[in-house]
């Protein structure tokens, strides 16, 4: 295993490396195996059942990619995966036996058929933030939200009590169709109090929005959005490398990155943003993140145009110094250009309903 694993990356390819049980876990640990699937399905009887993953999922290694395989059907079955810390999954069987793949796909994903010019390629999500009466929550999530957000942090005006979320939640699971990921935001408190609202309100992921460590991010019990505090003073690109490296701390351990505005003391919900040159040119690196502040309905398409043409345009104009790496045409060279050339996926953080009315 260990030489085809280095066979497929010296031709610059990567391994998903299937695993059933705690000993072929364990075998594709000690290869190096960095993407893991756990595989549902139990080859010998055929059967599948998502407790595998379930019980595999906190043996594997923080840093690898962790894939689910097989037996998911619905999007509550994903949901349940979102909460082992999942990273990807692979649907065979539900995608073959549905009558419309599409509007499966759809379902799954948590996309809308008729979606807003945000949600609706796939390529933009959309998060709306500060949420507080099952009606904003439906409006919003019948609007195409893709996540929905609650605050939890203390002292602050938007926050609401554990049992109110709790009722938002179910309002929002109750309707028809695919359902945004329900999101609580805390900061700086204690993992006892995050992961016990996560189980009390049924919540798919926390965002993060305090000076949480990695470790701290890597005990909690669900989907994880990191917000990273980007300072005014920051420029592109003399500021992105440190950025970059803030960031990568936390998106390789499998969080979500939130680029939002650094205020001191305040933790989010600012109405302030930062220069969109520096979202733009982490966002030609390949970066995935959602990007908060100061995001309005009059400011909102511009700011995607931008940070997106931006982007574009500087891979071809500039040389990256991060980009260094194999000479100018090898047939690396190549393949990481063209990598590098699709469409980055962006997400957009904005706030509560008030502002789209
Ligand atoms: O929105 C809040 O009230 C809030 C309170 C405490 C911590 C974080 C908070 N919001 C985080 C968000 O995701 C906001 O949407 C993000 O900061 C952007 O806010 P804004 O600039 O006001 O659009």
């Amino acid at each position: 295993m260990k030489e085809l694993l280095e066979t497929a990356q010296s031709l610059w390819m990567q391994c998903l490396v299937e695993v059933h049980d705690e000993a072929e876990l364990e075998t594709a640990v000690e290869v190096g195996a960095e993407i893991i699937g756990i595989n549902n399905r139990d080859l010998h009887t055929f059967t599948t059942d998502l407790a595998v993953t379930q019980r595999l999922a906190p043996l594997v290694p923080r840093g690898k990619v962790l894939v689910s395989e097989s037996g998911i059907f619905t999007r509550d079955d994903l949901r349940l995966l979102s909460r082992s810390r999942v990273n990807a999954v692979l649907v065979g069987e539900a995608l073959v036996t549905a009558p419309d793949v599409g509007a499966k796909v759809r379902e799954l994903t948590g996309q809308r058929q008729t979606g807003s010019v945000l949600s609706g390629s796939g390529m933009i999500r959309v998060k709306i933030c500060g949420i507080g009466t099952p009606e904003d929550a439906c409006v919003a999530a019948e609007a195409g939200a893709d996540f929905i957000g609650m605050v939890f942090v203390p002292e602050r005006h938007r926050r609401i009590a554990p049992d109110a979320a709790k009722e938002i939640v179910a309002a929002v699971r109750e309707l028809d169709g695919p359902s945004p990921q329900m999101v609580g935001l805390f900061a700086d408190q204690s993992l006892e109090e995050v992961n016990d609202t996560v189980a009390h309100c049924g919540l798919d992921a926390v965002q993060l929005c305090g000076k949480e460590s990695v470790e701290y991010t890597a005990a909690v019990d669900c989907q994880v959005i990191k917000v990273v505090h980007v300072p005014a003073s920051y420029r592109a690109p003399d500021d992105v490398p440190q950025l970059a490296e803030r960031v990568a701390q936390y998106a390789d351990d499998g969080c979500l990155v939130t680029l939002d505005r650094l205020v001191e003391g305040i933790q989010g919900g600012t109405g302030q943003s930062f220069n969109l040159d520096v979202a733009a040119s982490l966002a030609h690196r390949g970066g995935d993140f959602l990007l908060a502040g100061g995001l309005t309905p009059a400011n909102v398409g511009r700011i995607i145009s931008a940070v997106r043409a931006l982007g574009c345009r500087r891979i071809q104009r500039h040389r990256d110094p991060w980009q260094e790496g194999p000479p100018q045409n090898s047939a690396v060279h190549q393949q990481r250009q063209r990598y590098r050339r699709r469409p980055h996926r962006l997400g957009l953080a904005a706030r509560g309903k008030s502002e789209y009315n």
